[in-house]
């Protein structure tokens, strides 16, 4: 029957929502920086879907700070110009003339769709770059590398002044050096994890396009110590894109964020799924023992 087929979808749908109530408030005031790089990114029904989740946990009462990549769309227009795009362990090659482009792309087209699409979902979204207040200063990170940055000061009151005001920041990893008003190109996934770092925050969401991190045999590990990581990038298991991630995480749980979790945000509700659910997504990097749960909060645990 239509009717009880439908009301059987209704009482699902509120069971769901009624289990997510321990969630919602362990994880209340939570600061939870959320990279979204630009392999997850996906079409603009993609991008609305992840604005939609990210006005959710404003809405219940999280401090969602996105920071973005946008790697291929910096190669799309690098592509168009005529200028070869080139990697070194994860991170571009990046010379004054595309240092120009990157900051084109990142500050402008990618972080604006985002801006845009939040908005539109109801939130209150405010770009910036790590220019902006000279949140991130940088120095190069390697000469092999030009113009790509390491974060070696960071000022994050702007953006505790931001969520603070009922806005979600989002961060585009552009960013000032030290000396001569450079600019440099940071990985994403460094910026997010820098700026993570310096909030404290109580999660680090890495979405890419990957259902996380995988092992010798290809198999996600749901669960890693930092140990674990360190000889998975040692012995060469992790590799590519997933090493400045994974390097990230460390860094990130080095300087006191509770937790990483590398997941695929081309999963619908990846960043719900992983928060409000016990079934959590991809592979969390945290020091401490196994969970009992594969993702999310240990059954009893008080705290994040
Ligand atoms: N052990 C691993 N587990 C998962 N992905 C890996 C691993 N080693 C290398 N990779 C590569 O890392 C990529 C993710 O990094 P990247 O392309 O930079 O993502 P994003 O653009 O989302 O930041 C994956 O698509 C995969 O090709
Ligand atoms: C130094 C460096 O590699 N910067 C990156 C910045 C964008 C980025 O990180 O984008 P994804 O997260 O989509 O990969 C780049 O130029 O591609």
């Amino acid at each position: 029957m239509r009717t009880q087929n439908m009301n059987r979808d209704w009482i699902a749908t509120a069971r769901t929502l009624s289990e997510a109530l321990p969630y919602l408030q362990r994880y209340s005031g939570a600061v939870v920086v959320v990279k979204f790089g630009g392999n997850a990114m996906g079409d603009d029904a993609a991008m609305a879907e992840f604005a939609r989740d990210i006005v959710l946990m404003k809405q219940v009462g999280m401090n969602p700070v996105v920071c973005h990549g946008g790697g291929p769309m910096i190669n799309d227009l690098l592509g168009k110009l005529g200028i070869e795009s080139r990697f070194v362990r994860g991170k571009r090659v990046t010379t004054k003339e595309t240092v120009e482009v990157v900051e084109m792309v990142l500050s402008g087209l990618v972080n604006k769709r985002i801006v845009q699409a939040i908005n539109d979902a109801g939130g209150r979204a405010v770009g910036i770059s790590g220019k902006d207040d000279d949140m991130m200063v940088c120095e190069a990170d390697d000469p092999e590398l030009g113009f790509v940055g390491r974060p070696v000061e960071m000022n994050v009151q702007i953006i505790r002044d931001l969520y603070s005001a009922g806005m979600i920041p989002v961060i585009a990893p552009v960013a000032t050096g030290m000396e001569d008003n450079e600019t440099f190109n940071v990985n994403g996934d460094t910026a997010a994890g820098a700026i993570a770092g310096a909030l404290k925050a109580d999660r680090l969401l890495l979405l890419t396009d990957v259902a996380g991190v995988k092992d010798a045999s290809g198999e996600v590990v749901t669960q890693l110590h930092p140990d674990q990581v360190r000889t998975m990038i040692a012995d060469g298991q992790i590799g590519g894109g997933m090493i400045p991630k994974t390097e990230t995480a460390l860094m990130a749980l080095d300087e006191g964020v509770r937790a990483v979790v590398i997941l695929d945000g081309r999963v619908p509700h990846a960043c719900l799924l992983e928060l409000f659910t016990e079934h959590g997504a991809g592979s969390l990097i945290r020091s401490t023992e196994p969970r009992v749960k594969p993702h999310g909060l240990r059954q009893g645990e008080a705290g994040l």
